[in-house]
């Protein structure tokens, strides 16, 4: 049953039961219909209460049902008018979570109770749509416009204490909700409702709120580059202040429809169930994801109080892991320490602030250069910098120290995780563990698997990114795994379009427009470009290791761009130094501007070279960029690096600044068309042989004569896998 009711006295409770999430799927729709209309003319109900079975409310609208017919059956929206209207009160018992349709419907009813624990929200923003039940005209009514604003276009999820502040809700309880909602309901008999409807409610609109309103929008385009919802969002919220309830409505109906017809959601709503699918990790030995058991975690430490190293201290402490730091000297370790506690700092205001008590909800860190204090750990994460003998030399410490059956993880960019493990008594406890900067904020994390690390590991370390809140995702292990991998080549073309007339700012500014995050010349600075320039030097492609007479633009028969190296080698590193692509205010500074001394070198560069101009074509350069991310994604999905595009889209979406609203590279490619793709690398290829990573994948080839089949289809194509997964 997808919704059941029980009699409590005289209270109807009507329990929403669709597990797990009790999404409000078509049968939920028509069950509530039936119970609630039966409560309705029952003579002996005179109140009744709305919950959700396995202490959850709702999480909203069944997302698997967008696009479809079933979506179409029993409006939400009318479901949430009747009970608006119903002539005996209704109370919503929230337990949990109530999110998007689920909050919807709790706005509808007269009264709200949550439990301590519940969260609410109207995240439909994060899927690429709007709330579309009611939420953008009930929500500004409750709590007035500013504050619905920032609920509904951040589509953050709210803990209950908030709510009742923002009075979102009208009382939260420590203990059970449900009964706590049904004593409210059987005081409220008889009181009158029609303050309680939401619909009926006016705004009073002033200059002040339209200026807000227009802020808003201003700030919406520069924070969500080329997302379409969060605008949605504003005017339909826009709409409550001007329309009528109903006439609110309709625009609500109306930017759906025009949101639906942009193919955001969508993207959007695949990047949402691929995060989920990435969990679900499947090796070539047939384990799964649900057969192996994860050992779990009580204690772990961290090797190395760098960057990484501190955001992965704190993200350990945020899911109440106590953490031993390790650093190689005094020095170094009070530096390490002072940051460390001072983030610390931070995150116990936050619980502060959400009224949760921080000496319970992070766990302790322990500072220390004695490695010998490990012995009892449960989980290593090495996290220094890329260096493979000294990666090698803390594992061989490691493994002598820590008890048998501790994992150990590196927290490697792109080294080989065997020849790690392979200084170990333990290569089957050794997994790699690639988090992203800064580790306590980014989502993604790429966890590598060797040659002979073990399923209890896999499952040990899949399950200890979702305990710290990250998307993990399981990758093989080849030179830079996946995200870093697919860089190169996105990088190449990159510097091959400023040899070939553009400057940083026009390659940045027109990858932004298309929604990245960040440009590639803005995120090499960011990231430092003495990391490249070193593992480039490592690798004899740069330095004294060229052997005389390499010409300047080529290597290994390839073509090869040497200007990031001519830039380090005039100590141009980026943001660090103050100098890159940009140029900053001062060393560490934050703000680029053009840098007239790029230019110049540029312009003297192509001269010297006597390279070919191109015409300016912000077009080309998406292309050339994004499509040579998809085409090393093809090769990583034929190498069995990636067990399918799902995941290689997540990683890109959660790491590397990817617009979610475009899905993902691999989905990209697919709503392209494949045939498109393969013709424009074919070109490009044909023109430029000497560029190898554009030279078009096999399996791209592959699917595009099946004439692109959809991305869901494309795993049953990648043929027999390579095993490295
Ligand atoms: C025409 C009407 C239009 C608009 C009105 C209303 C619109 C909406 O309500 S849109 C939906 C808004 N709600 C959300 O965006 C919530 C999405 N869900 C989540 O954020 C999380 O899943 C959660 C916080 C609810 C639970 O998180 P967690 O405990 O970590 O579990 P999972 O995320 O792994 O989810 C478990 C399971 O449930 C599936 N699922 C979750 N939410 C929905 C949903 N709204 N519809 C359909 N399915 C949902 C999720 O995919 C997992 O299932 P699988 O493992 O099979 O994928």
């Amino acid at each position: 049953m997808a919704a059941t009711r029980r009699l409590a006295n005289t209270v109807a409770v009507i329990t929403i039961s669709h597990p797990p999430v009790n999404a409000l799927s078509s049968s939920v729709r028509h069950a509530l219909v039936k119970e609630f209309g039966e409560a309705s003319r029952d003579p002996k109900v005179e109140a009744i209460v709305l919950n959700g079975s396995g202490r959850k409310f709702s999480a909203g609208a069944d997302i698997r049902e967008f696009g479809t017919s079933a979506i179409k059956t029993v409006s939400l929206e009318d479901i949430n008018s009747t009970i608006e209207a119903s002539q005996k009160p209704v109370v919503a018992a929230i337990e949990g979570i109530a999110l998007g349709g689920g909050l919807e419907l709790a706005l509808a009813c007269h009264y709200r109770v949550a439990d301590i624990q519940a969260k609410v929200g109207l995240p439909e923003v994060l899927i690429g749509i709007l709330p579309a039940a009611g939420g953008t005209q009930r929500l500004p009514r409750l709590i007035g416009v500013p504050a619905a604003l920032d609920v509904i276009v951040r589509g953050r999820h709210i803990p209950a204490s908030e709510a009742l502040k923002l009075g979102i809700v009208d009382e939260v309880v420590q203990g059970n909700a449900l009964d706590a909602a049904i004593q409210l309901a059987r005081k409220v008999i008889g009181y009158p409702l029609n303050k309680k409807r939401l619909s009926t409610v006016r705004i009073s609109s002033d200059s002040n709120l339209e200026d807000f309103l227009d802020t808003a929008v201003e700030k919406a385009k520069k924070q969500f580059r080329g997302a379409k919802a969060p605008l949605a969002c504003i005017e339909a919220v826009r709409a409550s202040v001007h329309l009528s309830y109903h006439q609110g409505l309709e625009k609500e109906r109306q930017l759906f429809f025009s949101l639906w017809a942009t193919g955001q959601p969508q993207a959007q709503q695949y990047a949402f169930f691929s995060e989920r699918e990435a969990g679900k990790w499947t090796h070539s030995s047939g384990a799964r994801w649900d057969t192996e058991e994860a050992k779990p975690i009580r204690t772990a430490a961290v090797i190395g109080l760098g960057t990484m190293g501190r955001g992965i201290v704190i993200s350990l402490s945020k899911a109440k892991i106590p953490v031993i730091a390790i650093e190689q000297d005094a020095q170094q370790l009070e530096v390490g320490k002072k940051a460390v506690n001072s983030l610390l700092e931070r995150e116990a205001e936050k619980l502060k602030q959400q009224g949760s008590v921080p000496s319970s909800n992070l766990g302790s860190v322990h500072f220390t250069l004695d490695f010998g204090e490990l012995q009892d750990v449960d989980l290593v994460i090495e996290a220094v910098y890329e260096n493979m003998e000294l990666k090698k030399e803390i594992f061989r410490k490691l493994s002598s120290v820590c008890k048998p059956d501790a994992f150990l993880c590196t927290n490697t960019s792109g080294l080989n995780v065997d020849e790690i493990a392979s200084v170990t008594h333990r290569p089957n406890q050794v997994i790699g563990t690639h988090f992203f900067s800064p580790a306590n904020i980014m989502r993604l994390l790429e966890v590598v698997r060797g040659q002979q690390t073990s399923l209890t590991a896999i499952a040990t370390a899949m399950n200890l990114g979702k305990k710290l809140g990250k998307v993990a995702v399981l990758v093989g292990n080849c030179p830079l795994f996946v995200g870093n991998r697919m860089l190169g080549p996105y990088l190449e073309q990159a510097s091959y379009l400023l040899e070939e007339g553009y400057y940083p700012e026009e390659v940045d500014q027109a990858m932004e427009e298309f929604g990245f995050a960040m440009g590639p010349f803005r995120m090499m600075d960011l990231a430092g470009l003495d990391v490249g320039w070193r593992s480039r030097t490592e690798k004899g492609l740069t330095g004294a290791k060229v052997p005389q007479g390499t010409p300047a633009r080529q290597r290994l028969g390839s073509r090869y761009s040497p200007l990031a190296d001519i830039l380090c080698e005039s100590g141009r590193f980026g943001q660090k130094t103050g100098r890159g692509w940009y140029q900053y205010e001062k060393p560490g500074g934050r703000t680029g501007k053009p840098d007239p001394w790029v230019k110049d070198f540029l312009q003297k560069y192509r001269k010297t070279h006597q390279i070919k101009q191109q015409p300016s074509n912000p077009e080309q350069i998406v292309e050339r960029c994004a499509f040579a991310l998809a085409n090393e994604g093809f090769r990583i999905l034929e190498d069995g690096i990636a067990s399918c595009p799902e995941d290689i889209d997540v990683i890109y979406n959660n790491g590397y600044g990817w617009p979610k609203y475009r899905g993902g590279p691999m989905y990209y490619a697919s709503s392209v068309g494949l045939p498109k793709v393969l013709d424009t690398l074919e070109k490009y290829y044909k023109a430029n042989p000497d560029v190898p990573s554009m030279k078009p994948a096999f399996l791209l080839k592959k699917l595009a004569a099946l004439g692109g089949p959809p991305i869901k289809e494309w795993r049953t194509q990648v043929g027999k896998p390579v095993n490295k997964l």
